[in-house]
């Protein structure tokens, strides 16, 4: 059988694959199989291993004769036509939860900097601008104690949750159903959006994107948030209206943002935030350490090899 495995992977991920199947890998460091070769080899692949820089979509699947199996090297699956995979009959594997604490570390890591205005502070140093210690200079929003509001409180919600008990913060958050772990072992409490837009002090996205997020922060819901009010966003970028947040970011109607995702990726450096200090941007980096990165390809193996095999997948989308 033949797959495709659309970015380089390490051979610990892929050794596995090469001993029973015949692989197609992309292997330019850092950049995904081009579309024009994926359509072409996905012609007379029987299994896809992708992420989420690929698009599987109608007009790739459309293309494919006998796949029997996609899965991503992500939780997030907003880039693959789900829909259209299950007319198919083609079973969808993701990986969920070997990404959890990494990818709570980097969301608390982007809510310290922009609290703390840390990427400011090292262009100052850059730009030998430092000239003296001084009471006020670069002073930024308190983080101890302070209230955060977590929108989507699921796995990633829940180790933020734990981390922001550490710093002693309140917790509030707003999810589809309630977290009784959380509210049980954290103290944290379940409120409506509105009420956490308006008293949380750190608002952190952690929703997936689907129909019912697609910009779910926007305008109105920045016009709700404190003037001190600092947002996170490490989920999809789907789900804020960009514009809206550069205006609210502009017009200091908040604080401060930090953001690992956005609506089109990657940005350039023309990218209109990038005009803004008050914003802290990473490069889709949430779940980017190397251990973490090792199980997400080792689990998507697994999930692509019991979907050849005809098997369950291990993990996989409903
Ligand atoms: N930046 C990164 O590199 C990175 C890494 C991993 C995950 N992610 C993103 O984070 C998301 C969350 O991952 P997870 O493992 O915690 O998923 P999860 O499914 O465990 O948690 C998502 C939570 O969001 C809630 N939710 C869904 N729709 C909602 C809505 N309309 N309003 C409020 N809450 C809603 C769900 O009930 C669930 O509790 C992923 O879907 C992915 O998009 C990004
Ligand atoms: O959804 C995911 O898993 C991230 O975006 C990449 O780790």
């Amino acid at each position: 059988m033949k797959i495709i495995i659309t970015s380089k992977l390490p051979s610990q991920i892929t050794s596995k694959l090469e001993d029973k199947y015949d692989v197609v890998m992309w292997e330019v460091e850092n950049e995904p199989m081009p579309r024009e070769q994926l359509f072409k080899e996905i012609e007379d692949a029987d299994g896809l291993f992708c992420n989420v820089a690929d698009q599987v979509d109608k007009e790739l699947l459309d293309r494919a004769q006998k796949l029997k199996v996609i899965s991503t090297m992500a939780v997030g699956y907003d880039n693959i036509d789900i829909e259209e995979a299950k007319k198919r009959e083609i079973p969808v594997g993701h990986t969920p939860g070997v990404l959890t604490e990494a990818t709570a570390d980097l969301t608390f890591a982007l809510l310290l900097a922009a609290g703390r205005r840390i990427s400011e502070g090292i262009d100052v140093i850059r730009e030998d601008k430092w000239k003296n210690w001084a009471p006020f200079f670069l002073t930024g929003q308190q983080v101890h104690g302070a209230t955060i509001g977590i929108i989507g409180m699921g796995r990633i919600g829940l180790a933020v949750a734990k981390r922001a008990k550490g710093f002693s913060m309140d917790i509030l958050y707003h999810n589809r159903s309630r977290n009784r772990e959380a509210e049980q072992e954290l103290g944290a409490t379940y409120c409506e959006l509105d009420e956490l837009l308006e008293k949380a002090d750190f608002i952190v996205l952690l929703a997936p994107s689907t129909k019912e997020t697609y910009q779910m922060i926007g305008a109105k819901q920045f016009s709700q948030m404190k003037e001190t009010a600092i947002f996170i966003n490490t989920s999809r970028g789907t789900n804020v209206d960009e514009e809206a947040l550069y205006e609210a970011l502009k017009n200091e109607e908040i604080y401060a943002a930090g953001l690992d995702v956005y609506n089109s990726e990657p940005i350039s450096s023309s990218h209109p935030l990038h005009e803004l200090s008050n914003v802290t941007l990473l490069p889709h980096i949430g779940s980017a350490t190397i251990e973490t990165r090792m199980e997400m390809g080792k689990l998507a193996a697994e999930n692509l090899i019991h979907g050849l095999e005809g098997k369950l997948l291990i993990h996989q989308v409903k």
